[in-house]
């Protein structure tokens, strides 16, 4: 991959399973050396797009490539590329040693260094059967073979879902420390966005089968602000709080509520002067997630979605 070359490009992916629209007209773009936090509701799209990334299955309509080549496109790309599917699957009869062992033959750039050391220090047991595992130590197992292929791209399936809160915090610390190490990237998909924000540079929300933003996440926080006030506003002086009618323009509401005093907005703006009669605050990263999540129900704010960088 030559430097610069996107580590996910999608263009116009669209996915269909039967009648169900599983992704529509995807535009994608994330640069390398990020780690990628994928986040959107239960059907959003998210499993279906990391699996049509890994090549495992094969999108309806439009391109994607992953590492500037078709996924799964031969084993050298097969190698570069490590995944980790929701479930944390491992061979349940099988050891620890034995996955790791199994790594080994079948990965040409396997570094067992690094898989026995992560093995030693998370204390898995090599003579182990990893069916009698506990979830998180599964999930353990499951990232150690995935980071010791040494991939430039680790992709994960809600990798913490089934982890305890410590446990969870160790995985994702490792998970960090292997990005670093190999200096390479990582996608992940997760409902708690907690862990997102603690882990996550880079972030991609999908809801309705459409990518509703994307963006580093500093870019995406400078560029989003909750604007309260303007009683006027739904009053019928000029639009309706969706659509923001008493803003000026270049202000994008995401997501709109009436409030006592008027209303509360998140918008997307370069400037973050407020107009006369709002005030301004800075979002947080929920607060972008869940309006970006609400905006995918509201047809009028889709059809207002032109400002660069928010997909339609
Ligand atoms: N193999 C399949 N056959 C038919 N429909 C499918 C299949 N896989 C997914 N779908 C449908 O495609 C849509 C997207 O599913 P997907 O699993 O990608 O969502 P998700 O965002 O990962 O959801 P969750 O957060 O619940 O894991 C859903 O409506 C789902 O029912």
């Amino acid at each position: 991959m030559t430097p610069g070359t996107p580590v996910l490009e999608a263009r116009a992916l669209s996915k269909r399973y039967g009648r169900r629209q599983a992704l529509t007209d995807c535009d994608l773009t994330v640069p390398r050396g990020r780690v990628v936090g994928l986040v959107g509701p239960n059907g959003a799209g998210k499993s279906t797009l990391l699996q049509l990334a890994c090549g495992l299955i094969a999108p309806t309509s439009g391109s994607i490539r992953v590492l500037g080549a078709r996924p799964a496109a031969d084993a050298a790309h097969l190698a570069k590329v490590g995944f980790v599917a929701q479930d944390t699957p491992v061979y349940a009869g099988l050891t620890v040693g034995e996955h790791l062992r199994m790594g080994a033959r079948l990965n040409p750039a396997w570094d067992a260094a690094l898989a026995e050391r992560r093995i030693e220090r998370i204390g898995l047991d090599p003579v182990q059967k990893a069916g009698r595992l506990s979830g998180g130590q599964r999930a353990q197992l499951a990232l150690t073979v995935a980071a010791a292929k040494r991939p430039e791209l680790l992709i994960f399936d809600e990798p913490a879902a089934a982890l305890d809160p410590l446990a969870r915090r160790g995985f994702l610390e490792n998970l960090m420390e292997f990005v670093a190490d190999l200096g390479a990237s990582a996608v992940l998909s997760s409902h708690l966005l907690a862990d997102v924000e603690r882990v996550c540079d880079y972030l991609i929300v999908l809801s309705g089968a459409r990518v509703q933003v994307a963006g580093t996440v500093q870019e995406l926080l400078a560029g989003h602000y909750r604007f309260s006030g303007g009683s006027g506003s739904g009053s019928g002086t000029g639009g309706g709080i969706d659509s923001g009618g008493s803003l000026p323009p270049g202000v994008q509401v995401i997501a709109a509520e009436r409030t006592r005093g008027g209303s509360t907005l998140v918008v997307r703006v370069d400037d973050p002067r407020p107009p006369v009669g709002w005030s301004v605050e800075p979002v947080d990263l929920e607060e972008l997630v869940l309006a970006y999540m609400t905006r995918a129900g509201l047809p009028a704010a889709r059809s207002a979605s032109t400002v660069p960088g928010v997909p339609r």
